[in-house]
Protein backbone atom coordinates (compact mmCIF):
# COMPACT_ATOMS: atom_id res chain seq x y z
CA UNK A 1 0.00 0.00 0.00
CA UNK A 2 1.26 3.01 -0.96
CA UNK A 3 2.75 5.05 2.40
CA UNK A 4 0.92 8.96 2.49
CA UNK A 5 2.93 11.77 3.96
CA UNK A 6 1.61 14.54 4.77
CA UNK A 7 3.24 17.69 7.03
CA UNK A 8 1.20 18.17 10.21
CA UNK A 9 1.31 21.60 11.31
CA UNK A 10 0.82 20.48 14.86
CA UNK A 11 4.20 19.15 14.81
CA UNK A 12 5.69 21.05 12.10
CA UNK A 13 7.11 18.03 10.43
CA UNK A 14 5.88 15.86 7.39
CA UNK A 15 5.06 12.55 8.79
CA UNK A 16 3.83 8.67 7.77
CA UNK A 17 0.27 9.14 7.92
CA UNK A 18 -0.95 6.17 9.54
CA UNK A 19 -5.00 6.59 9.59
CA UNK A 20 -6.83 5.07 12.94
CA UNK A 21 -9.17 2.85 10.92
CA UNK A 22 -8.34 2.30 7.45
CA UNK A 23 -11.45 0.94 6.56
CA UNK A 24 -12.88 4.50 7.56
CA UNK A 25 -10.55 7.54 6.78
CA UNK A 26 -11.90 10.57 7.92
CA UNK A 27 -11.43 14.11 7.33
CA UNK A 28 -12.51 17.85 7.60
CA UNK A 29 -12.12 20.67 5.84
CA UNK A 30 -13.87 24.57 7.13
CA UNK A 31 -16.49 25.05 4.65
CA UNK A 32 -17.87 28.63 3.48
CA UNK A 33 -19.79 30.98 5.39
CA UNK A 34 -22.20 31.62 3.18
CA UNK A 35 -23.29 35.46 2.46
CA UNK A 36 -22.01 35.86 -1.00
CA UNK A 37 -20.03 34.93 -3.61
CA UNK A 38 -16.99 32.59 -3.34
CA UNK A 39 -13.64 34.59 -4.42
CA UNK A 40 -10.52 32.95 -5.64
CA UNK A 41 -8.54 32.26 -2.69
CA UNK A 42 -11.81 30.33 -1.12
CA UNK A 43 -11.31 28.08 -3.68
CA UNK A 44 -7.38 26.89 -2.83
CA UNK A 45 -8.37 24.82 -0.16
CA UNK A 46 -11.31 22.99 -1.96
CA UNK A 47 -9.00 22.12 -4.86
CA UNK A 48 -6.10 21.36 -2.53
CA UNK A 49 -7.96 18.78 -0.21
CA UNK A 50 -10.20 17.76 -3.48
CA UNK A 51 -6.52 16.46 -4.71
CA UNK A 52 -6.18 14.84 -0.96
CA UNK A 53 -9.59 13.42 -0.99
CA UNK A 54 -8.59 11.72 -4.69
CA UNK A 55 -5.10 10.60 -2.91
CA UNK A 56 -7.18 8.96 -0.07
CA UNK A 57 -10.09 7.17 -1.81
CA UNK A 58 -7.22 6.01 -4.45
CA UNK A 59 -5.16 4.48 -1.17
CA UNK A 60 -7.56 3.34 0.82
CA UNK A 61 -10.71 2.85 -1.54
CA UNK A 62 -13.69 5.13 -2.50
CA UNK A 63 -15.80 3.79 -0.12
CA UNK A 64 -13.41 3.39 2.98
CA UNK A 65 -12.75 7.80 2.87
CA UNK A 66 -15.25 10.14 4.35
CA UNK A 67 -14.75 13.45 3.53
CA UNK A 68 -16.92 16.39 5.68
CA UNK A 69 -16.68 19.96 4.21
CA UNK A 70 -19.61 22.22 6.78
CA UNK A 71 -21.44 25.70 5.44
CA UNK A 72 -21.66 28.13 7.85
CA UNK A 73 -25.12 29.36 7.26
CA UNK A 74 -25.81 31.59 10.65
CA UNK A 75 -23.11 34.46 10.98
CA UNK A 76 -23.43 38.17 11.48
CA UNK A 77 -22.53 38.88 7.91
CA UNK A 78 -25.26 36.71 6.87
CA UNK A 79 -27.53 38.77 8.69
CA UNK A 80 -25.89 41.86 7.77
CA UNK A 81 -26.55 40.96 3.53
CA UNK A 82 -30.38 40.23 4.77
CA UNK A 83 -31.09 43.31 6.78
CA UNK A 84 -29.50 45.39 3.89
CA UNK A 85 -32.34 43.53 1.62
CA UNK A 86 -35.22 43.76 4.19
CA UNK A 87 -34.12 47.88 4.18
CA UNK A 88 -34.03 47.95 0.41
CA UNK A 89 -38.07 47.06 0.32
CA UNK A 90 -37.27 42.68 -0.20
CA UNK A 91 -40.16 41.03 1.25
CA UNK A 92 -40.49 38.31 3.94
CA UNK A 93 -39.70 37.86 7.51
CA UNK A 94 -36.00 38.53 8.38
CA UNK A 95 -35.46 34.78 8.88
CA UNK A 96 -36.90 34.05 5.21
CA UNK A 97 -34.80 36.16 3.56
CA UNK A 98 -31.59 34.97 5.21
CA UNK A 99 -32.77 31.39 4.19
CA UNK A 100 -32.96 32.57 0.90
CA UNK A 101 -29.33 34.54 0.54
CA UNK A 102 -27.84 30.85 2.45
CA UNK A 103 -29.72 28.65 0.22
CA UNK A 104 -29.03 31.17 -3.34
CA UNK A 105 -24.99 31.26 -1.98
CA UNK A 106 -24.88 27.22 -1.11
CA UNK A 107 -26.09 26.73 -5.20
CA UNK A 108 -23.35 28.61 -6.28
CA UNK A 109 -20.90 27.53 -4.16
CA UNK A 110 -21.74 24.49 -5.90
CA UNK A 111 -21.92 25.66 -9.30
CA UNK A 112 -18.61 27.39 -8.69
CA UNK A 113 -16.57 24.45 -7.12
CA UNK A 114 -17.95 21.87 -9.32
CA UNK A 115 -16.83 23.76 -12.52
CA UNK A 116 -13.21 23.54 -10.88
CA UNK A 117 -13.52 19.82 -10.92
CA UNK A 118 -13.61 19.38 -7.06
CA UNK A 119 -15.85 16.10 -6.09
CA UNK A 120 -18.88 16.64 -3.75
CA UNK A 121 -17.83 15.79 -0.26
CA UNK A 122 -19.81 13.12 1.34
CA UNK A 123 -21.29 15.24 3.95
CA UNK A 124 -21.74 18.98 3.73
CA UNK A 125 -23.89 19.56 6.87
CA UNK A 126 -25.23 23.12 7.82
CA UNK A 127 -24.45 24.98 11.00
CA UNK A 128 -28.48 25.54 11.54
CA UNK A 129 -28.88 21.61 11.33
CA UNK A 130 -26.67 20.66 14.36
CA UNK A 131 -27.64 23.75 17.15
CA UNK A 132 -29.26 20.59 19.15
CA UNK A 133 -25.57 19.54 18.77
CA UNK A 134 -23.61 22.53 19.87
CA UNK A 135 -26.19 23.05 22.71
CA UNK A 136 -25.26 19.60 24.35
CA UNK A 137 -21.12 20.47 23.77
CA UNK A 138 -21.57 23.47 25.17
CA UNK A 139 -23.67 22.06 28.83
CA UNK A 140 -20.89 19.11 28.74
CA UNK A 141 -18.05 22.04 28.77
CA UNK A 142 -20.06 23.84 31.48
CA UNK A 143 -20.50 21.28 33.41
CA UNK A 144 -17.08 20.13 33.68
CA UNK A 145 -15.81 23.69 34.09
CA UNK A 146 -14.05 24.49 30.95
CA UNK A 147 -16.88 27.43 29.96
CA UNK A 148 -19.23 29.72 31.84
CA UNK A 149 -22.62 31.54 31.30
CA UNK A 150 -22.35 35.65 31.72
CA UNK A 151 -25.15 38.00 30.84
CA UNK A 152 -26.81 35.26 27.99
CA UNK A 153 -23.22 34.52 26.86
CA UNK A 154 -21.60 31.41 27.35
CA UNK A 155 -17.70 31.86 26.94
CA UNK A 156 -14.77 29.15 26.86
CA UNK A 157 -12.39 29.32 30.00
CA UNK A 158 -9.04 29.79 27.78
CA UNK A 159 -7.11 29.10 30.95
CA UNK A 160 -8.59 25.78 31.78
CA UNK A 161 -7.18 23.83 28.93
CA UNK A 162 -3.48 23.62 29.22
CA UNK A 163 -2.43 22.96 25.72
CA UNK A 164 -4.51 25.76 24.09
CA UNK A 165 -1.55 27.38 21.78
CA UNK A 166 0.21 24.07 20.95
CA UNK A 167 -1.11 24.51 16.79
CA UNK A 168 0.00 27.80 16.64
CA UNK A 169 3.39 27.26 18.97
CA UNK A 170 2.28 30.27 20.68
CA UNK A 171 1.61 30.60 24.60
CA UNK A 172 -1.65 32.42 25.95
CA UNK A 173 0.33 35.74 26.88
CA UNK A 174 1.91 35.85 23.87
CA UNK A 175 -1.30 35.77 22.17
CA UNK A 176 -3.29 38.56 24.54
CA UNK A 177 -0.26 40.59 23.57
CA UNK A 178 -0.44 40.12 19.51
CA UNK A 179 -4.15 39.70 19.16
CA UNK A 180 -7.24 41.65 19.23
CA UNK A 181 -8.84 39.97 22.05
CA UNK A 182 -12.25 41.50 22.40
CA UNK A 183 -12.16 42.99 26.48
CA UNK A 184 -15.69 42.60 27.68
CA UNK A 185 -16.75 42.96 31.27
CA UNK A 186 -18.39 39.67 31.54
CA UNK A 187 -15.34 37.93 30.27
CA UNK A 188 -13.19 36.52 33.40
CA UNK A 189 -10.10 36.75 30.85
CA UNK A 190 -9.63 38.80 27.50
CA UNK A 191 -8.95 35.55 26.23
CA UNK A 192 -11.94 33.74 26.52
CA UNK A 193 -13.91 33.32 24.10
CA UNK A 194 -18.02 33.34 22.48
CA UNK A 195 -19.27 30.09 22.51
CA UNK A 196 -22.61 30.75 22.82
CA UNK A 197 -24.23 34.83 22.55
CA UNK A 198 -27.73 36.60 23.00
CA UNK A 199 -29.96 37.35 19.85
CA UNK A 200 -32.36 40.21 20.40
CA UNK A 201 -35.98 40.01 18.43
CA UNK A 202 -34.15 41.06 15.00
CA UNK A 203 -31.45 38.34 14.74
CA UNK A 204 -32.20 34.75 13.94
CA UNK A 205 -31.31 32.68 17.31
CA UNK A 206 -32.69 29.27 19.22
CA UNK A 207 -34.20 28.61 22.59
CA UNK A 208 -31.33 27.26 25.01
CA UNK A 209 -30.49 26.89 28.85
CA UNK A 210 -28.98 30.70 28.75
CA UNK A 211 -31.91 32.21 26.47
CA UNK A 212 -32.51 33.27 23.00
CA UNK A 213 -29.10 32.79 21.51
CA UNK A 214 -26.96 31.92 18.35
CA UNK A 215 -23.90 29.70 18.55
CA UNK A 216 -20.32 31.46 17.92
CA UNK A 217 -18.55 30.33 14.62
CA UNK A 218 -15.72 28.02 16.44
CA UNK A 219 -17.80 25.72 18.00
CA UNK A 220 -20.25 25.27 14.74
CA UNK A 221 -16.91 23.05 13.47
CA UNK A 222 -16.64 21.22 16.50
CA UNK A 223 -20.23 19.93 16.92
CA UNK A 224 -20.53 19.01 13.59
CA UNK A 225 -17.05 16.94 13.09
CA UNK A 226 -17.84 15.37 16.44
CA UNK A 227 -21.43 14.21 15.01
CA UNK A 228 -20.47 13.43 11.58
CA UNK A 229 -16.81 11.59 12.35
CA UNK A 230 -16.51 10.98 15.95
CA UNK A 231 -14.57 12.60 18.93
CA UNK A 232 -11.41 11.06 16.82
CA UNK A 233 -10.60 11.30 13.28
CA UNK A 234 -7.49 11.65 10.93
CA UNK A 235 -7.19 15.10 9.37
CA UNK A 236 -8.48 18.73 9.53
CA UNK A 237 -8.18 21.21 6.92
CA UNK A 238 -8.43 24.61 5.79
CA UNK A 239 -6.72 27.70 5.06
CA UNK A 240 -3.72 28.92 7.51
CA UNK A 241 -5.47 32.06 8.15
CA UNK A 242 -7.85 29.69 10.05
CA UNK A 243 -5.37 28.22 12.56
CA UNK A 244 -5.52 30.73 14.88
CA UNK A 245 -8.10 31.07 16.53
CA UNK A 246 -10.42 29.15 14.65
CA UNK A 247 -8.63 25.92 14.80
CA UNK A 248 -7.06 26.53 18.38
CA UNK A 249 -10.45 26.87 19.96
CA UNK A 250 -11.62 24.34 17.69
CA UNK A 251 -9.19 22.14 19.29
CA UNK A 252 -9.89 23.43 23.07
CA UNK A 253 -13.58 22.56 22.52
CA UNK A 254 -13.13 19.26 21.08
CA UNK A 255 -10.33 17.75 23.59
CA UNK A 256 -12.30 19.64 26.64
CA UNK A 257 -16.01 18.24 25.87
CA UNK A 258 -14.43 14.46 24.68
CA UNK A 259 -11.65 14.14 26.31
CA UNK A 260 -11.96 10.26 25.31
CA UNK A 261 -10.79 11.59 22.01
CA UNK A 262 -7.67 12.83 20.28
CA UNK A 263 -9.97 15.16 18.36
CA UNK A 264 -8.01 15.39 14.71
CA UNK A 265 -4.84 13.90 14.32
CA UNK A 266 -3.04 15.85 10.92
CA UNK A 267 -3.71 19.26 10.92
CA UNK A 268 -3.17 20.54 7.02
CA UNK A 269 -3.43 24.66 5.99
CA UNK A 270 -3.12 25.61 2.80
CA UNK A 271 -1.28 29.05 2.36
CA UNK A 272 -2.93 31.95 0.81
CA UNK A 273 -3.76 33.23 -2.67
CA UNK A 274 -2.36 36.60 -2.64
CA UNK A 275 -2.87 39.56 -4.50
CA UNK A 276 0.41 41.61 -5.04
CA UNK A 277 1.64 40.04 -1.11
CA UNK A 278 -1.61 40.14 0.33
CA UNK A 279 -4.00 38.18 1.41
CA UNK A 280 -6.85 38.03 -0.97
CA UNK A 281 -10.13 38.72 1.02
CA UNK A 282 -13.40 40.54 0.98
CA UNK A 283 -12.40 42.70 3.49
CA UNK A 284 -9.50 43.78 1.89
CA UNK A 285 -11.11 44.16 -1.10
CA UNK A 286 -8.61 42.94 -2.95
CA UNK A 287 -10.94 39.96 -4.54
CA UNK A 288 -12.17 38.60 -7.38
CA UNK A 289 -15.12 35.84 -7.64
CA UNK A 290 -14.40 32.68 -9.27
CA UNK A 291 -17.67 33.34 -10.75
CA UNK A 292 -15.81 36.50 -12.51
CA UNK A 293 -12.86 33.91 -13.60
CA UNK A 294 -14.78 31.54 -15.15
CA UNK A 295 -17.48 33.50 -17.07
CA UNK A 296 -15.22 36.75 -18.36
CA UNK A 297 -14.99 40.22 -15.98
CA UNK A 298 -14.01 43.45 -17.01
CA UNK A 299 -13.70 42.73 -20.53
CA UNK A 300 -11.11 39.66 -20.33
CA UNK A 301 -12.49 36.61 -21.67
CA UNK A 302 -14.10 33.89 -19.53
CA UNK A 303 -11.58 30.79 -17.85
CA UNK A 304 -12.57 26.91 -18.39
CA UNK A 305 -12.52 25.60 -14.53
CA UNK A 306 -9.97 22.81 -15.10
CA UNK A 307 -7.34 25.84 -16.11
CA UNK A 308 -8.06 26.92 -12.93
CA UNK A 309 -7.41 24.34 -11.06
CA UNK A 310 -4.29 23.47 -12.91
CA UNK A 311 -2.87 27.10 -12.26
CA UNK A 312 -3.74 26.24 -8.11
CA UNK A 313 -1.74 22.78 -8.80
CA UNK A 314 1.53 23.87 -9.72
CA UNK A 315 2.26 25.36 -6.97
CA UNK A 316 2.76 23.62 -3.41
CA UNK A 317 -0.41 24.08 -0.74
CA UNK A 318 2.21 25.17 1.53
CA UNK A 319 3.04 28.19 -0.19
CA UNK A 320 1.51 31.73 -0.94
CA UNK A 321 0.90 32.05 -4.94
CA UNK A 322 -0.61 34.36 -7.27
CA UNK A 323 -2.63 34.44 -9.97
CA UNK A 324 -1.59 35.43 -12.80
CA UNK A 325 -2.99 35.89 -16.84
CA UNK A 326 0.08 34.44 -17.83
CA UNK A 327 0.35 31.08 -15.64
CA UNK A 328 -3.32 30.57 -17.08
CA UNK A 329 -2.47 31.30 -20.56
CA UNK A 330 0.41 28.26 -20.46
CA UNK A 331 -2.16 26.01 -18.13
CA UNK A 332 -4.73 26.10 -21.23
CA UNK A 333 -2.01 25.44 -23.36
CA UNK A 334 -0.83 22.45 -21.50
CA UNK A 335 -3.95 21.35 -21.12
CA UNK A 336 -5.79 21.97 -25.32
CA UNK A 337 -2.45 19.91 -26.21
CA UNK A 338 -3.17 17.22 -23.55
CA UNK A 339 -6.67 16.74 -24.25
CA UNK A 340 -6.32 16.82 -28.14
CA UNK A 341 -4.11 13.42 -26.97
CA UNK A 342 -6.27 11.87 -24.75
CA UNK A 343 -9.77 12.76 -26.95
CA UNK A 344 -11.33 9.54 -27.09
CA UNK A 345 -8.91 7.81 -25.35
CA UNK A 346 -10.56 5.25 -22.16
CA UNK A 347 -8.21 5.49 -19.02
CA UNK A 348 -5.54 2.73 -18.53
CA UNK A 349 -6.69 1.01 -15.90
CA UNK A 350 -3.88 2.51 -13.18
CA UNK A 351 -2.28 6.08 -12.95
CA UNK A 352 1.55 6.08 -13.46
CA UNK A 353 3.55 5.29 -10.18
CA UNK A 354 5.67 8.33 -10.52
CA UNK A 355 2.36 10.50 -10.43
CA UNK A 356 0.95 8.76 -7.11
CA UNK A 357 4.44 8.94 -5.40
CA UNK A 358 4.51 12.04 -5.92
CA UNK A 359 1.02 13.43 -4.33
CA UNK A 360 2.08 10.74 -1.50
CA UNK A 361 4.89 12.79 -0.96
CA UNK A 362 2.87 15.55 0.71
CA UNK A 363 0.87 16.28 -1.96
CA UNK A 364 3.99 17.26 -4.36
CA UNK A 365 1.08 18.21 -7.02
CA UNK A 366 3.71 20.44 -8.96
CA UNK A 367 5.78 17.18 -9.05
CA UNK A 368 2.93 15.45 -10.27
CA UNK A 369 2.32 17.59 -13.33
CA UNK A 370 5.97 17.36 -13.94
CA UNK A 371 5.62 13.57 -14.12
CA UNK A 372 2.20 13.64 -16.73
CA UNK A 373 4.59 15.73 -18.71
CA UNK A 374 6.73 12.50 -19.49
CA UNK A 375 3.71 10.07 -19.84
CA UNK A 376 4.08 8.88 -23.58
CA UNK A 377 1.09 7.11 -23.71
CA UNK A 378 -2.40 9.10 -23.75
CA UNK A 379 -4.37 5.95 -22.00
CA UNK A 380 -1.88 6.24 -19.23
CA UNK A 381 -2.07 10.15 -19.20
CA UNK A 382 -5.43 10.08 -18.95
CA UNK A 383 -5.66 8.05 -15.94
CA UNK A 384 -3.27 9.96 -14.31
CA UNK A 385 -4.15 12.89 -14.79
CA UNK A 386 -7.40 11.93 -12.84
CA UNK A 387 -5.55 11.59 -9.82
CA UNK A 388 -5.25 15.50 -9.73
CA UNK A 389 -9.19 15.79 -11.19
CA UNK A 390 -7.76 16.77 -14.60
CA UNK A 391 -8.47 15.73 -17.82
CA UNK A 392 -11.65 14.37 -16.96
CA UNK A 393 -15.30 14.22 -19.24
CA UNK A 394 -16.90 15.61 -16.44
CA UNK A 395 -15.33 18.58 -17.09
CA UNK A 396 -16.81 19.07 -20.66
CA UNK A 397 -14.88 19.36 -23.94
CA UNK A 398 -14.08 22.89 -23.43
CA UNK A 399 -10.66 22.45 -25.16
CA UNK A 400 -12.58 20.88 -28.06
CA UNK A 401 -13.83 24.00 -29.55
CA UNK A 402 -11.55 25.71 -31.59
CA UNK A 403 -9.82 29.15 -29.89
CA UNK A 404 -11.35 32.29 -31.30
CA UNK A 405 -9.80 34.47 -32.84
CA UNK A 406 -13.04 37.03 -33.34
CA UNK A 407 -10.38 40.36 -33.49
CA UNK A 408 -9.62 40.54 -37.39
CA UNK A 409 -13.89 40.62 -37.30
CA UNK A 410 -14.33 43.23 -34.39
CA UNK A 411 -11.90 45.71 -36.86
CA UNK A 412 -14.06 44.94 -39.82
CA UNK A 413 -17.12 45.64 -37.44
CA UNK A 414 -15.83 48.85 -36.64
CA UNK A 415 -15.17 50.17 -39.77
CA UNK A 416 -18.55 49.02 -40.95
CA UNK A 417 -19.65 51.38 -37.98
CA UNK A 418 -17.43 54.46 -38.86
CA UNK A 419 -18.32 54.19 -42.15
CA UNK A 420 -22.21 54.06 -41.31
CA UNK A 421 -21.39 57.44 -39.06
CA UNK A 422 -20.67 59.42 -42.74
CA UNK A 423 -23.47 57.81 -44.53
CA UNK A 424 -26.49 57.36 -42.27
CA UNK A 425 -26.78 54.00 -43.94
CA UNK A 426 -26.53 51.53 -41.06
CA UNK A 427 -27.89 48.55 -42.94
CA UNK A 428 -24.75 47.00 -43.36
CA UNK A 429 -23.78 47.19 -39.75
CA UNK A 430 -27.20 46.12 -38.73
CA UNK A 431 -26.55 43.09 -41.30
CA UNK A 432 -22.83 41.93 -39.66
CA UNK A 433 -24.56 42.44 -36.42
CA UNK A 434 -27.19 39.81 -36.59
CA UNK A 435 -24.89 37.08 -38.87
CA UNK A 436 -22.68 37.62 -35.34
CA UNK A 437 -25.15 36.95 -33.31
CA UNK A 438 -26.59 34.04 -35.17
CA UNK A 439 -22.99 32.82 -34.34
CA UNK A 440 -23.20 33.15 -30.89
CA UNK A 441 -20.80 35.66 -30.73
CA UNK A 442 -21.73 38.57 -27.94
CA UNK A 443 -21.63 42.12 -29.91
CA UNK A 444 -20.35 44.66 -27.15
CA UNK A 445 -20.49 48.71 -28.49
CA UNK A 446 -19.73 51.57 -26.71
CA UNK A 447 -17.44 54.18 -26.79
CA UNK A 448 -14.39 52.74 -26.83
CA UNK A 449 -14.69 50.59 -29.68
CA UNK A 450 -16.41 47.53 -30.23
CA UNK A 451 -15.95 43.98 -28.49
CA UNK A 452 -16.75 40.42 -29.89
CA UNK A 453 -17.36 37.38 -27.26
CA UNK A 454 -17.78 34.31 -27.97
CA UNK A 455 -20.93 33.53 -25.98
CA UNK A 456 -21.77 29.91 -24.83
CA UNK A 457 -23.79 28.95 -28.21
CA UNK A 458 -20.91 30.02 -30.39
CA UNK A 459 -20.49 28.25 -33.40
CA UNK A 460 -17.17 29.47 -35.53
CA UNK A 461 -18.43 27.69 -38.82
CA UNK A 462 -21.00 30.05 -39.12
CA UNK A 463 -18.87 32.73 -38.88
CA UNK A 464 -17.15 31.65 -42.48
CA UNK A 465 -18.22 34.52 -45.47
CA UNK A 466 -18.24 37.45 -43.07
N1 LIG B 1 -6.77 34.24 -0.01
C1 LIG B 1 -7.02 33.00 0.36
N2 LIG B 1 -6.24 31.99 -0.08
C2 LIG B 1 -6.49 30.71 0.29
N3 LIG B 1 -7.50 30.34 1.08
C3 LIG B 1 -8.33 31.30 1.55
C4 LIG B 1 -8.13 32.68 1.22
N4 LIG B 1 -9.10 33.40 1.83
C5 LIG B 1 -9.89 32.53 2.51
N5 LIG B 1 -9.42 31.27 2.35
C6 LIG B 1 -10.01 30.04 2.88
O1 LIG B 1 -11.33 29.92 2.38
C7 LIG B 1 -12.10 29.09 3.26
C8 LIG B 1 -13.48 29.68 3.46
O2 LIG B 1 -13.36 30.75 4.34
P1 LIG B 1 -14.46 31.78 4.72
O3 LIG B 1 -15.77 31.52 4.08
O4 LIG B 1 -14.37 31.95 6.19
O5 LIG B 1 -13.82 33.01 3.98
P2 LIG B 1 -14.27 34.49 4.02
O6 LIG B 1 -14.36 34.88 5.44
O7 LIG B 1 -15.41 34.70 3.11
O8 LIG B 1 -13.02 35.07 3.32
P3 LIG B 1 -12.23 36.37 3.65
O9 LIG B 1 -11.03 35.84 4.35
O10 LIG B 1 -11.99 36.91 2.32
O11 LIG B 1 -13.12 37.24 4.49
C9 LIG B 1 -11.25 28.93 4.52
O12 LIG B 1 -10.66 27.64 4.52
C10 LIG B 1 -10.17 29.99 4.38
O13 LIG B 1 -8.98 29.60 4.99
ZN1 LIG C 1 -13.88 25.23 11.21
Amino acid sequence: MTQIRLRNSLTRKVEDFQPIDPENVRMYLCGPTVYDRAHLGNARPVVVFDVLYRLLRHVYGPDHVTYVRNFTDVDDKINATALARKEAGAEGSLEDLIRARTEETIGWYHADMDALGALRPDHEPRATDYIGAMIAMIEQLIADGHAYAAEGHVLFRVRSYKEYGALSGRTVDDMIAGARVEVAPFKEDPMDFVLWKPSDDELPGWESPWGRGRPGWHIECSAMSYELLGASFDIHGGGIDLQFPHHENEIAQSCCAHPEGSFARYWLHNEMLQVEGKKMSKSLGNFFTVRDLLDGHDGEKGIPGEVIRFVFLQTHYTKPMDWTAEKARQAEATLRKWRALTAGIEPAPSAAPEVIAALADDLNTAGAIAALHQIADPAVLKSSAAMLGLLEDAMGDWAAAPEADLSGLADKFAALRENAMQTKDFAPVDAMKQALVAAGVEVRMSKAGVELLPGPDFDPTKLEGL
